[in-house]
């Protein structure tokens, strides 16, 4: 974070500035509300000790001292509650952004524990930002102004040594922002790397087992553990004595204007009145200002998980436009090259491909070249490099993806199945399919088993070859309700000759267009034709 506002989330997130707005506001009345609390009390105190009783309407200063706490305490309601409020437009502003940018690239993005812990609890904790931080800042940034001005006016000597102290506190706000930072990107990624082992670990469970290494996991993740004990510690600590300092600052500037402004009155330079207004209103000054060191720890994280956020949303490529996708037409790979982020290895280089209408067409080649990129592409969840993909001539760049993706039917390598039944997974590629049609889809997909079978997360209770007929089900219903074009990743992997049989067939029957990747000779030999890819 480079000043005392966050600038991305300033210049991304529009509560944020309403809420800026409306703090300084608050900022204000409550600078005007501690003056005339000051001055309530003073007077009051001044009064009492010039008659040695309590002074005439009494009661009326008393109440009036009252009203203006119950003004402070409503302000401070309202402050929190706007906070909220803004918090919580701010928080699910980003995880619709977060989760928009990882469809956009549901291939090659963030891990699915990093995204997890992104937009759960990583993004919840920017409440410390919002609600503490924030509200501070805007009353630091009002209240010592207007405060130091009136004492300015009073009596010079103690505004003088307010000014020249005071800013030592942002001074040092910076210093410790700058360790702090540090520090808590520390933490921040040595927590994401320690929920992505501990992910990959539980998938990778049964694995483990079998080759007896589970147990030596442990030390992995004590390891990993460690390291969080030590990255949050060291937080902490930074934290800590940063409190200490500042709070030490605080206390020993007001302490300076009160001994000279005590001396002062002992000499006769200053009156009862004016020493104590000054006196009540000196450490005012210097709170908010101090609160905001003290609550900027409360918002490091948030702001480290607004980063990360923000990370995922500025690398999501800004592919696609805005034209309807025709619905005619070759699909085309026209001197394709592509590189995942982060690496130097090119995947795919100078590939081309053709599917026309009606053509089945099968891709081949060796395991790694870069074939489920190439499909990948096809569906827009990748841009190309180099060179471009083309639907009727017209580079997927310029056209809505929706209404791309709606003429096509996918089953990718590992397909995606949601909780509920085998029916609600192929309703997924056609919502207002009858049973009748899902059954007939699941019956051409070679699938045994009805549509009311359960299927747990992450398709838990299918077998993979079951699952990939569920999928293939769900392609072919979608192209029954108006798809024209099948991409599938090796749809008939794991599945016997008579299985694999009928799903050719029904693939060949569906007269759509089709790009299989596969290796599988019974696939090549029913394509109208084979691209091999050797890779780059
Ligand atoms: N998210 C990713 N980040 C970085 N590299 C990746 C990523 N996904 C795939 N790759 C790399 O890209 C290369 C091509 O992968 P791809 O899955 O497209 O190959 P493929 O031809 O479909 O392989 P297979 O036939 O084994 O399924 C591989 O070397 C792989 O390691």
């Amino acid at each position: 974070m480079t000043g005392p506002i966050h600038p991305r989330l300033f210049r991304r997130a529009r509560a944020t500035r309403r809420y800026l707005l409306a703090s300084v506001l608050v900022g204000i009345l409550t600078a005007v509300l501690i003056i005339l609390q000051a001055w309530l009390i003073a007077d009051g105190v001044t009064a009492t000790f010039a008659v040695g009783r309590l002074p005439q309407g009494w009661p009326v200063l008393l109440l009036a001292l009252g009203g203006v706490f119950l003004a402070r305490a409503g302000l401070g309601w309202l402050n929190s509650w706007l906070s909220h409020r803004s918090a919580a437009a701010v928080k699910s502003q980003l995880r619709r952004d977060v989760l928009a940018a990882h469809l956009a690239t549901p291939v090659g993005a963030a891990s699915s524990s990093s995204l997890i812990r992104i937009v759960t609890r990583g993004l919840d904790d920017l409440d410390g930002y919002f609600s503490k931080y924030l509200p501070q800042l805007g009353l630091a940034a009002t209240v010592p102004f207007l405060v130091g001005g009136l004492v300015l006016l009073l009596d010079w000597p103690s505004a003088f040594i307010i000014a020249f102290t005071l800013p030592l506190i942002p001074i040092f706000m910076v210093l410790i922002g700058w360790t702090t930072e540090k520090a808590t990107k520390r933490s921040f990624a040595v927590a994401d790397r320690l929920a992505n082992h501990f992910a990959d670990l539980i998938a990778g469970l049964p694995t483990l087992q079998a080759f007896a290494r589970a147990r030596a996991q442990k030390r992995g993740v004590d390891l990993n553990e460690e390291r969080y004990r030590g990255a949050t510690m060291k937080v902490l600590t930074v934290s800590f004595i940063s409190s200490l300092a500042l709070e030490l600052l605080a206390s020993l500037s007001v302490a300076v204007v009160a001994v000279t402004i005590g001396f002062r009155l002992v000499y006769g330079q200053v009156d009862f009145f004016t020493a104590l207004f000054v006196l009540i209103l000196a450490p005012e000054a210097f709170l908010p200002v101090r609160q905001v060191g003290t609550h900027f720890h409360d918002s490091v994280d948030g702001m480290a998980a607004a980063d990360a956020a923000f990370d995922i949303i500025d690398a999501a490529p800004s592919h696609g436009g805005t034209r309807p996708a025709p619905t005619g037409g070759a699909l085309r790979f026209e001197g394709v090259g592509y590189a995942y982020p982060g690496t130097d290895r090119r995947v795919l280089d100078g590939f081309r491909l053709e599917v026309a209408p009606g053509e089945v067409v099968a891709l081949s080649g060796a395991s790694g070249g870069g074939k489920s990129t190439a499909l990948a592409m096809a569906m827009g969840f990748l841009a190309p490099d180099e060179g471009r993909v083309t639907v009727d001539g017209v580079s997927l760049a310029e056209l809505d993806l929706a209404s791309w993706r709606a003429q096509v039917a996918y089953v990718a390598q590992n397909p995606g199945l949601v909780r509920g039944t085998v029916a609600d997974n192929v309703r997924l590629g056609a919502p207002d399919a009858t049973d009748e049609e899902i059954a007939a889809a699941l019956a051409t997909a070679g699938a045994d088993f009805g549509p009311g079978k359960p299927i747990a997360d992450d398709g838990e209770g299918l077998s993979a070859g079951e699952r990939r007929r569920v999928a293939l089900a769900r392609a072919l219903r979608r192209i029954r309700h108006g798809a024209r074009l099948l991409v599938l990743d090796e749809p008939t992997a794991g599945l016997d000759s008579d299985r694999e049989a009928l799903v050719i067939a029904a693939v060949r029957d569906s007269g759509a267009s089709a790009l299989i990747v596969s290796h599988r000779p019974a696939v090549l030999a029913a394509a109208d034709r084979v691209v091999e890819w050797a890779g780059v």
